[in-house]
C-alpha cells in the first residue's frame, strides 16, 4: 500500500496561519500511514492582486517554505505545495524587468513545489497556462497581471508513489501536456488548483477523470476551498482522486463549514499496468494522421 492524501483548505492571507493548517495536515497524514501529502495552488495565501507582489517577497513567505520542508521531514513524507515564487529567487538586487506587468508592479511565479520525505525541494514547477479570462457578465480574472507564466514542463519524479508530473489547476484545460507527462514516463499527474465556483461545477470532476482516462494515469487534485477572507474569491473545493481507469476513488466533504481535511487513496500501479495493457492506447496512436506528441 501507498497511500496517497489529497488536501483541500482554505487559504488566507495570513502566511503564518496557513502554515500551521499545512503542518497539522502534514503531521495527521503522516499518521493515517500516507507516504506523501497534497496540498493546494496558492497554499501559502490567496490575497487581493495589489498585495501578490509584496507578500510573495516577504520573510513570512521564506519561512513558509521553510516550514513546509522541516514538516515534511519531521513528518517523513513527501509534500506538494503550491507557492508563490519570487522570480529574483528573494536576492535583494532587482530582478529583470520582463518579470513587471504593464504597471510596473513585480510579479510572481505560480509554482507547485515537491519536497521530499528528508525535507528537500525536488521540483519547482510553475505553472504555464495563466488564467486570463474574461466572460460577458461574469467572471473577470487575469492571472498574468501578477503572474509569470512558467517556460518548461518537468520530466516526472520518482517517488514512492510512482513517477509524479506536475501540472497546475488551469493547465488542467490542456490535454497536450498531460499527455505529454505520460510520454515521459507518468504514473500520476497532479493538479494543485482553485478553481472557481462557476467553472469547478461546470467542469472539475469532467476535465479530472478526462485526463485520468486519457493518459491512463492517477490523478491528484488538491483543491482550495470556500471564501477566502479579504477577497471576492470562492473556491470549488471537490479535492479527489481519480483512478487510471476514470473512477474517483476518494473526495473531500463538501459540508459547510469547510475545515482543512484530506481524502486517501492508495495508489496502486499493478492497477494502472493493468489498464494500459489491456486498452494500449500508446501503441494504438496514429500518428501518420496527426502530430505525435513528444
Ligand atoms: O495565485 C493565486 O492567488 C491563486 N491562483 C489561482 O487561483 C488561479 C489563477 S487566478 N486559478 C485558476 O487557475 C482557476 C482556474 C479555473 O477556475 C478554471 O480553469 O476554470
Amino acid at each position: 500500500m501507498t497511500l496517497a492524501a489529497v488536501a483541500q483548505l482554505t487559504s488566507s492571507g495570513l502566511i503564518a496561519e496557513n502554515l500551521s493548517t499545512c503542518i497539522s495536515l502534514i503531521r495527521r497524514a503522516s499518521s493515517a500511514g500516507a507516504k506523501a501529502i497534497f496540498l493546494p495552488e496558492a497554499t501559502d495565501f490567496i490575497a487581493p492582486a495589489a498585495s501578490v507582489a509584496a507578500l510573495t517577497r516577504s520573510a513570512e513567505a521564506r519561512d513558509f517554505v521553510q516550514g513546509i520542508r522541516d514538516a515534511a521531514k519531521s513528518a517523513g513524507i513527501w509534500v506538494s505545495v503550491g507557492i508563490h515564487e519570487d522570480p529574483s529567487g528573494g536576492s535583494s538586487s532587482s530582478s529583470p524587468s520582463s518579470t513587471a506587468n504593464g504597471k510596473g508592479q513585480e510579479r510572481c511565479y505560480n509554482t507547485q513545489l515537491l519536497v521530499d520525505e528528508r525535507g528537500e525541494v525536488r521540483a519547482r514547477y510553475r505553472k504555464t497556462h495563466l488564467f486570463d479570462v474574461d466572460i460577458k457578465g461574469g467572471l473577470t480574472i487575469l492571472e498574468s497581471n501578477t503572474t509569470v507564466p512558467g517556460e518548461e514542463l518537468l520530466d516526472p519524479i520518482n517517488t514512492p508513489l510512482g513517477n509524479v508530473g506536475l501540472l497546475t489547476c488551469y493547465d488542467l484545460r490542456f490535454a497536450e501536456p498531460a499527455l505529454a507527462l505520460r510520454a515521459r514516463g507518468a504514473h500520476v499527474i497532479t493538479y494543485p488548483s482553485a478553481f472557481t465556483v462557476r467553472t469547478g461545477a461546470a467542469h472539475w470532476e469532467v476535465l479530472l477523470r478526462a485526463r485520468a482516462i486519457e493518459t491512463q494515469s492517477w490523478v491528484l487534485a488538491a483543491a482550495q476551498v470556500g471564501a477566502h477572507a479579504g477577497t471576492a474569491r470562492v473556491s470549488w473545493g471537490h479535492a479527489m482522486i481519480v483512478d487510471p481507469y476514470g473512477s474517483v476513488v476518494a473526495q473531500t466533504s463538501d459540508m459547510q463549514p469547510y475545515k482543512p481535511t484530506f481524502c486517501l487513496a492508495d495508489i496502486d500501479l499493478d492497477s494502472l499496468e493493468n489498464v494500459r495493457r489491456e486498452m494500449p492506447l500508446w501503441d494504438q496512436r496514429r500518428t501518420d494522421l496527426y502530430p505525435r506528441i513528444p
